[in-house]
């Protein structure tokens, strides 16, 4: 049987995370989970006043969804997180744990535990064409104001992730395709 694997889909807000991500979930047969409803109620207000979260309110939340990509690879399930994870270090929060806040990329995680190595699907486009998006979306909780704020705290992703980045120029269905296309060679 093969080993269950977590797709990472990752950007800043309005680059297609949770549309793709809930695509490419059902399109796999995977778990979905969307980070944007595990914030605690803290982080929901202060984006929805304008302000931007730091370190300290996005660590908390990182290790949590640590655990919950952990506990579903524990029982073998295979699963897709769309995730802001804006930092290379949140990324690697997202792999390793709270640990990971003083450890190097390449350092063993928790001992005893199997070691998460997602593909990181970075979502990249430009602030005009995002903006355009947001611009548009309804019922949101995160203000478009703070667009400029996710693209100063952006870092892409770089070698050694394993990542695949992806134009958000392109249509939703084209991007899931390439991802499919991605996993089943990997
Ligand atoms: N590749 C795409 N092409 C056109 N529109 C898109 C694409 N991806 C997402 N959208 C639209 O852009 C908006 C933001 O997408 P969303 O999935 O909410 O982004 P995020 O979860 O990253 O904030 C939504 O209205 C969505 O329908
Ligand atoms: O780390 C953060 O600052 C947040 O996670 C942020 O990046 C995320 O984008 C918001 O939760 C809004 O949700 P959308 O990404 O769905 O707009």
């Amino acid at each position: 049987m093969e080993p269950p694997r977590v797709v990472l889909v990752m950007g800043v807000s309005g680059s297609g995370k949770s549309t793709v991500g809930s695509l490419l979930a059902t399109e796999l047969g995977w778990k979905f989970y969307d980070a944007d409803d595990y914030h605690p109620e803290e982080n929901r207000k202060k984006m929805g006043k304008g302000i931007p979260l730091n370190d300290q309110d996005r660590i908390p939340w990182l290790c949590n969804l640590h655990d919950i990509l952990l506990r579903n690879i524990s029982s073998g399930q295979s699963v897709v997180l769309a995730c802001s994870a804006l930092k290379k270090i949140y990324r690697n929060i997202l792999i390793r744990g709270e640990g990971a806040t003083t450890q190097g990329y390449d350092e063993p995680g928790e001992k005893g535990f199997p070691e998460l190595k997602p593909l990181v699907v970075y979502l990249n486009g430009s602030f005009e064409v995002i903006s355009g998006r947001l611009a548009k979306r309804k019922g949101h909780f995160m203000p478009p104001e703070l667009l400029q704020s996710q693209f100063d705290t952006l870092e892409p992703p770089s070698a050694p992730e394993n990542f695949l980045s992806l134009n958000v120029d392109r249509s939703v269905s084209e991007i899931i395709y390439f991802i499919v296309d991605n996993i089943k060679i990997k």
